[in-house]
């Protein structure tokens, strides 16, 4: 076996796997699954067989899941920018599958980054409802913020927070929540020998207080009725049937929920946390937690009971790395909510085709001076610089509200003409200005008041000096090229595709840029491949500048 596995944790296995150890082990000496999650916010399941350029094998437990062959890079194809996919490992797909959000919940995804399992909820949230997606590594909420983006999600608020700030915000709100819990990684040994590396005797009782913290927080944030996942990516019972039962034994009005069982999961382990708490043994001093003069809570045979119903995917069982994924269920009543009374499900930030305001229409294409005679755009009054009291109120927070009116007023004014003048369609939410950028916030806005906010919110665009509105990238990737006034479609055939993905300039006729009524080929293209939106360019006079973001851009 190429892979050297840490002594403790082939032991540990051994004992508790017994005659199935053999089979466990030989495991590793086959390569890893790759696999790919169609985004069917941006295509259809049978449209993407129709064109799909790989291969593709069902995953068992995951309908818009499948197989490729590793070889086939998919990182590499003007689809994978088009977000018509997500490459994920195939066993990360059975959390959100298990979770089951429907169009219309609001959901948390509170260990959220890199985002392949905010993705999978966006898409079944079909642009309805809220996703909060959020990641305590500043870090590591840049990717997630763009993999959100670059999928097309209108829905969403990407945070950088502690759990316990979220729950200060959210009381009671989600209906769903994702915990895809930092965890000591085993299962990943096979797919990845840093975990290896990584992986000592004391990661398993680090984890354990993290997620302990983590989800006794995340229970004050679930709505009554609602459900809990929780997921981690390692075999240790300590961070799987025993977080669980501990969860349980502190919070009596949850039960652990059935699971869409694939025959091709093993059952949690129970009697492995009763074996580590009768012996005293184990990684985590966790597993004896009791109060004075009391049994382990772990002892108490009920709670444990239940975890029985969790799922653990082994990689000698089914075709995935290690897993283990657990339903929790608030056994309070759903109460039906009435989101338009509550205020939280906002009308759209500009509907199709709507006039604006008077005050507001001043440099909408073809549109006049407007009331009060100042012009916006070329010319137009400059944005006041925020001050330098402002900037230290502001603080660590760079998405933080505080901003002079003047220059808010000029985002707000200059993303509405923007949307009023290339996009043919309502974009939902409330505007929200932060800093220079405008947001279509999905939740009502003082819930972010205070909080490291990465994304406010579905974003639109930036106001640059001068006034002039720059549409983001994130707006392109989730409009339909029939929402967008002008658009490009280049062929993932020809080399044009790359070349646009890896940010070059393209030169081409107004010909071929069609444009809606009343609209003429100079100004911001929404450029689609094959009919799917990737980025802007900006045409004049024979050439397109490329817009397409120096971060999303096509490598080597
Ligand atoms: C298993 S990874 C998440 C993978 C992700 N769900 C996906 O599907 O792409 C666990 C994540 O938890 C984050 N994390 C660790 N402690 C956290 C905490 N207390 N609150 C929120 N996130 C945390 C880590 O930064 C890491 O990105």
């Amino acid at each position: 076996m190429s892979i050297q596995l840490p002594p403790l944790f082939e032991s540990r296995m051994q004992r508790w796997l017994g005659g199935e150890y053999e089979n466990f082990i030989a495991s590793y000496e086959r390569s890893r699954y790759a696999g790919i999650r169609v985004n069917t916010l941006k295509i259809g399941l049978e449209d993407f067989a129709a064109i799909s350029p790989f291969e593709l094998k069902p995953i068992p437990w995951c309908e818009t899941g499948f197989y490729v062959d590793e070889n086939e890079r998919p990182g590499k194809h003007p689809y994978y920018h088009t977000g018509l996919y997500y490459i994920q490992e195939p066993s990360a797909m059975e959390p959100v599958e298990a979770l089951r959000p429907e169009p219309g919940d609001r959901v948390l995804d509170l260990c959220a980054a890199p985002g392949g399992k905010s993705t999978q909820i966006a898409a079944k949230l079909g642009g309805r409802g809220v996703l909060v997606t959020n990641d305590i590594s500043a870090e590591r909420t840049k990717a997630l913020a763009k993999n959100i983006e670059m999928s097309g999600v209108r829905n969403a608020v990407v945070l950088n927070e502690t759990p316990e700030r979220i729950a200060e915000k959210f009381p009671a709100y989600f209906d769903k929540i994702l915990v895809d819990a930092p965890c000591s990684g085993e299962g990943m040994f096979r797919k990845d020998p840093d975990a290896v590396r990584q992986w000592e005797k004391h990661s398993v009782e680090v984890c354990t207080v993290m997620q302990r913290d983590i989800l006794d927080t995340v229970a004050s944030m679930l709505a009554p009725g609602g459900r809990i996942v929780y997921s981690t990516c390692t075999f240790a019972p300590e961070e799987n049937e025993a977080m669980i039962a501990l969860f349980l034994a502190r919070h009596p009005d949850f039960v652990v929920g059935e699971l869409p069982h694939s025959p091709l999961f093993a059952p949690g382990r129970p009697e492995w946390v009763a074996g580590l708490v009768e012996s005293g043994g184990g990684l985590s001093p966790l597993l004896h937690e009791a109060a004075e003069g009391e049994e382990p809570l772990l002892s108490r045979p009920e709670p444990l009971a239940q975890t029985a119903r969790a799922a653990r995917i082994w990689p000698h069982l089914a075709e995935g790395e290690g897993h283990f994924v657990c339903v929790l269920e608030h056994t309070g009543e759903r109460a039906a909510r009435d989101e338009a009374a509550a205020g939280s499900a906002p009308g759209p930030v500009i509907g199709a085709g709507e006039s604006l305001p008077a005050a507001e229409a001043g440099g909408r294409q073809g549109g006049g001076p407007k009331a009060g005679g100042r012009r916006e755009g070329r010319g137009a009054a400059l944005p006041r610089r925020e001050d330098k009291s402002a900037r230290q109120a502001r603080g660590r927070n760079k998405d933080a509200y505080i901003r002079e009116e003047a220059s808010e007023d000029t985002v707000r004014r200059a993303c509405l003409q923007f949307l009023a003048a290339h996009v043919t369609v309502p974009i939902y939410g409330t505007l929200l200005i932060s800093g220079d950028y405008a947001y279509a916030c999905p939740v009502e806005p003082h819930r972010l008041h205070g909080l490291k906010v990465r994304r406010s919110g579905f974003q639109l665009g930036m106001v640059k000096s001068g006034g002039r509105f720059v549409p983001s990238n994130a707006l392109a990737a989730a409009l339909l090229p029939s929402e967008s006034a002008r658009t490009l479609d280049l062929s993932s055939a020809q080399q044009e595709a790359v070349s646009y993905l890896k940010g070059e300039t393209l030169t081409l006729d107004a010909e071929r840029i069609r444009c809606a009524e009343g609209t003429d080929a100079k100004g911001y293209v929404l450029v689609s491949i094959d009919g799917y939106s990737a980025g802007w360019g900006k045409w004049a006079a024979g050439v397109l500048k490329n817009e397409y973001p120096a971060g999303w851009r096509w490598n080597g």
